[in-house]
């Protein structure tokens, strides 16, 4: 957990702030201004997110205004009530910039990166690779912006099948958006599908140890991508953009709210597959919807349509495709605009009181599973897809 100070002073700070001096920053400010691009700005931004340590709450209070003076000009906001103490001291930051040009506030802000990294640890010098990761994916587009951390899944000619590296960039980008100064984390999936669930190729890749380790490695993979989502501490929410199949279905128990084109089916096929199910939906899918209907999806694989599955309670809402980003983005950009850690506390309340037990969940579902990918129903409906013979 981070040092209080520090969490607080995310909160006043969009996460483009970075650790100098408070001398070094005064002299900057100083300096005659040089030209920076928009685009070492915006390496600058990111090198800011690598930061490990805590620069303080002054220095960040002085970055954050160099920071609005950049990219918005001079001081526009009122000026906030004196019982609102934080917004206070952004707005006196920001108002003593005066009237200093965004051309300068740019520089100086670029300077400050630079002489950040020879002045503090960066976790680019510590973590190599750390970087890639921050700033790239290869399997997702992250974004932030709005109040909203966007998590897109990207891999639309595989129908955004989670493969491996996918697993392990989400749990990444979920750790990175749960420490960013956004307000929620949305999930979705770039092109016609929203995901069609676990890559079946990932079970050809079989290590030394041979299929038994294979399963094992799985098994932990598996347990460690769910408990992020258990764990999440943001209102989490899915934009359902098209079909959603397997892992990708059963985990919308845990986010926070579904919002489902009307395009996107939800299957579960684990009969089919010769597997069973994960992602806590052994557990959440019952209390969602009814014992019996969890069965039908998940024993008998019966597809839902958006509607079905909202009328059952796995979808909060269903948008006609025509208008489906347009309403959505709409309404998620107004839920970014609500105090953050209000909604973070009441999300704490309600996730709490079932914390232990989704873990407990999730470990007895990938133990079960674990056997079941050594299972010949497992084995030969892989094969059966991976030689082109079926599909869902
Ligand atoms: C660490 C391990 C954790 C495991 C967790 C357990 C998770 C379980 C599950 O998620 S079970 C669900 C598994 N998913 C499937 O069984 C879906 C398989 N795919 C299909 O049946 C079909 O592809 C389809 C119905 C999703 C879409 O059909 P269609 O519209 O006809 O498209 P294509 O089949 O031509 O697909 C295009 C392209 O994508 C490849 N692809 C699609 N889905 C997967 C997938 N799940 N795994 C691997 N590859 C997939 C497909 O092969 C095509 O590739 P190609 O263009 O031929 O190279």
């Amino acid at each position: 957990m981070a040092p209080l100070a520090w969490r607080l002073a995310q909160r006043w700070c969009p996460s483009s702030l970075q650790v100098i001096s408070f001398p070094v920053l005064q002299l900057h400010l100083n300096r005659t201004a040089m030209r920076a691009s928009q685009k070492d700005f915006e390496n600058a931004m990111n090198q800011v997110k690598l930061l490990k340590k805590d620069p303080g709450n002054e220095v960040k209070l002085k970055l954050y205004a160099l920071y609005k003076q950049a990219t918005e000009g001079p001081c526009n906001m009122p000026k906030p009530g004196v019982f609102d103490l934080i917004n206070k001291a952004k707005w006196g930051a920001w108002n003593a910039l005066g009237s200093l040009p965004k051309e300068t506030a740019r520089q100086n802000y670029v300077d400050l990166v630079s002489s950040l990294s020879s002045s503090l640890e960066s976790s680019s010098q510590v973590e190599p690779g750390t970087d890639r990761k921050s700033t790239g994916y290869e399997t997702l587009m992250v974004t932030s912006e709005d109040g909203i951390t966007k998590i897109m899944l990207n891999r639309p000619t595989k129908k955004n099948a989670l493969n491996v590296e996918m697993y392990h960039e989400i749990m990444h980008a979920l750790k990175a958006a749960s420490k960013d100064d956004s307000a929620i984390t949305v999930l979705t999936g770039n092109g016609d599908y929203y995901s069609s669930g676990n890559d079946l190729t990932n079970f050809t890749d079989i290590p030394p140890g041979g299929v038994e380790e294979k399963a094992k490695n799985g098994a932990i993979l598996l347990r460690e991508f769910v408990g992020c989502f258990i764990d999440f501490p943001k209102p989490l929410i899915a934009v359902v953009n098209g079909p959603a199949v397997g892992i990708s279905v059963t985990l919308l128990g845990l986010f926070d709210a579904v919002y489902a084109s009307d395009r996107a089916t939800f299957h579960t096929p684990f009969s089919h597959l010769g597997q069973s199910p994960e992602g806590c939906s052994s557990y959440t899918f019952p209390k969602i919807m009814s014992p019996a209907k969890a069965t039908e999806m998940l024993v008998f694989g019966k597809k839902l349509t958006a509607g079905e599955a909202c009328a059952q309670g796995l979808v909060t809402e269903v948008f006609p495709d025509s208008t489906f980003q347009k309403e959505v983005w709409t309404r998620l950009k107004a839920f970014a605009k609500l105090p953050p850690n209000a909604m973070r506390i009441s999300k704490e309340i309600i996730r709490n009181r079932e914390k232990e037990k989704l873990h407990a969940v999730n470990a007895e579902e990938c133990s079960v599973l674990q056997g079941r990918w050594l299972s010949d129903e497992c084995m030969n409906a892989v094969v059966s897809f991976l030689s082109r013979k079926s599909k869902l």
